[in-house]
């Protein structure tokens, strides 16, 4: 089957430092795929070029088939691609609810044509959004905040929003970075469960960058190990966890603990 997201051959250095070396990898359809690796590794570098917040230097990136190599970010979020961003600013004063009604990108209310010559259309599309916000908050356990201002969420709360947001397009393949810093156990939970749900429900592919193993081990399968710059190994958790190379490359030489 065509993966849903196929780095071939990317290279990419800043100045004179090569911070991805001759990288392949290929994400599946339907999976949820984790990506590991030590400090400077170069996964958010690898996640900012597919995700076409940086240009490569050489090699290609496909989604579904599809050359989308150095793509803007806008331009891949049109085609379902997307990437979850902390809640900005501005949108901290506004409701959760406002959060996710902000997000679909061709709201007809936007365009002067609309507003003036078909008033009812743009009423229409408001009212199809505001429910369909109103599902997704529902979804993801945020319905009793819904009303809250954005920035008086917690941290889990919030992340729980950001996931809540790509669910207001049509997302066919969501990146996650690093979406456990900082969360509460308990929260936690809900967010494993709810990208689950979203996976096995909705047939979202997840690519998710992680340094949290106990959500790696959790949801992700396979993992991928990334190390300077180039993957080290692909293979399921109790795979990588066991590989003396990994473990090597984590702790700098051979050791019985575990990544
Ligand atoms: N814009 C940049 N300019 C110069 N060097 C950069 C830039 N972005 C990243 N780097 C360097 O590239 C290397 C890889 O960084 P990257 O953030 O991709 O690693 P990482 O695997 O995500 O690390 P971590 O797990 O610590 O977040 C690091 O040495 C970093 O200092």
């Amino acid at each position: 089957m065509t993966p849903m997201i196929d780095v071939r051959h990317v290279h990419k250095a800043f100045g004179g430092l090569r911070v991805i070396n001759d990288c392949s990898l290929s994400v599946a359809k339907g999976s949820i795929t984790g990506l590991i690796g030590p400090n400077g590794a170069g996964k958010s570098t690898l996640f900012n070029i597919i995700a076409g917040a940086l240009p490569l230097d050489s090699g290609q990136v496909l989604l579904d088939g599809e050359e989308i190599t150095n793509r803007p970010a806008n331009a891949l979020f049109h085609k379902g691609l997307l990437r979850t961003f902390q809640i900005a600013h501005e949108f901290s004063q506004m409701t959760a609810l406002e959060n996710l009604m902000m997000v679909p990108p061709a709201q007809a209310g936007e365009g002067l044509f609309n507003a003036w010559l078909k008033p009812g259309l743009v009423r229409a599309q408001e009212e199809g959004v505001r429910r369909k916000a109103l599902e997704v908050i529902d979804f993801i356990g945020l319905y009793h905040v819904r009303n809250e201002l954005a920035g008086n969420l917690s941290g889990g709360q919030k992340k729980l929003l950001e996931l809540g947001r790509t669910m207001m397009t049509d997302a066919r393949v969501v990146l996650l970075d690093e979406i456990a810093a900082g969360v509460n156990r308990t929260l936690l939970g809900d967010l494993v469960e709810n990208i689950e749900r979203l996976n096995r429900d909705l047939g979202y592919t997840f690519l998710v960058i992680e340094h949290d193993m106990d959500m790696i081990a959790r949801l992700c399968d396979p993992v991928i190990v990334l190390a300077q710059g180039s993957v080290m190994v692909e293979g399921t958790i109790q795979e990588i966890q066991s590989n003396p190379e990994v473990i090597e490359a984590y702790f700098g030489a051979p050791h019985d603990a575990t990544p």
